[in-house]
């Protein structure tokens, strides 16, 4: 069974893959959240600026099958865009339900598959393009893929911890909250001094998407 809290489509805004048409799956609950405000201050990941909780939003639902789930991408995917089909998995941590059934049924219906992950649990194989966004000090349990994105600031981050780790890309984001301009001054002043960085603005704010 997986469980969605919305599947909707709209242009991958942030990272690497920006500005491409996806169905964005957003699966429900989050092992560094509850997803309960009252329970933030004290959650693992305090700063979260996604509803994942139950699946009340838009198409969402719970699939008992791969196959269910991919009937459900495909008819966001809709008809007139056959070609190019692309999904990003989110969540929540999508890492809790995406298993390797669910990836090789949407493999074989021929879309290029995307992760947003925390990092904390292991991403299965056949994932074309696996993002990590790390969380303060919960341990990353998966540390490669195509790009790791750093939400900033954090407090006891250190980004340059991460760059050891085999990822094709590396940005920061600025932290989206009441701070959020000096967290975009932080980001830029932190890419102008560490040419390895890169900014990732997130993109669908600013232009009214979802
Ligand atoms: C809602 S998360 C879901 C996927 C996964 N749980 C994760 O944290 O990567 C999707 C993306 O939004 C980022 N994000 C969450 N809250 C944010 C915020 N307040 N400002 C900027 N980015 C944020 C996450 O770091 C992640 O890259
Ligand atoms: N347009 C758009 N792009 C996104 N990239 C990552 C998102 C996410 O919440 O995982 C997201 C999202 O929620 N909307
Ligand atoms: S790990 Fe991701 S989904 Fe979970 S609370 Fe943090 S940002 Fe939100
Ligand atoms: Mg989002």
């Amino acid at each position: 069974m997986y469980s969605f809290k919305e599947i909707f489509l709209t242009l991958q805004g942030e990272g690497g893959q920006a500005g491409r048409v996806n169905v964005f799956a957003r699966f429900a609950g989050c092992n560094l959240w509850s997803g309960r405000e009252q329970d933030r201050a004290t959650a693992a990941c305090d700063f979260c600026d996604t509803d994942f909780v139950g699946t009340d939003g838009e198409n969402g639902g719970r699939f008992p099958t791969p196959a269910d789930v991919v009937a459900a991408l495909d008819a966001v995917w809709g008809e007139g865009r056959a070609a190019g089909k692309a999904v990003v998995f989110t969540g929540g941590e999508p890492l809790l339900q995406l298993d390797s059934d669910l990836i090789a049924a949407v493999k074989a219906a021929g879309y290029f598959i995307a992760v947003e992950t925390n990092g904390t649990l292991k991403a299965p194989a056949g994932i074309d393009w696996v993002c990590v966004s790390p969380k303060g000090q919960n341990r990353l349990h998966q540390t490669s893929g195509q790009e790791l994105k750093l939400v900033w600031p954090q407090e006891n981050v250190d980004p340059s911890d991460f760059l050891e780790m085999q990822f094709e890309r590396f940005y920061l984001q600025p932290k989206d909250n009441p701070r959020q301009a000096a967290n975009t001054q932080a980001v830029i002043d932190y890419c102008l001094l560490h040419p390895q960085w890169r900014m990732s603005v997130q993109t669908h704010k600013l232009v009214g998407l979802k």
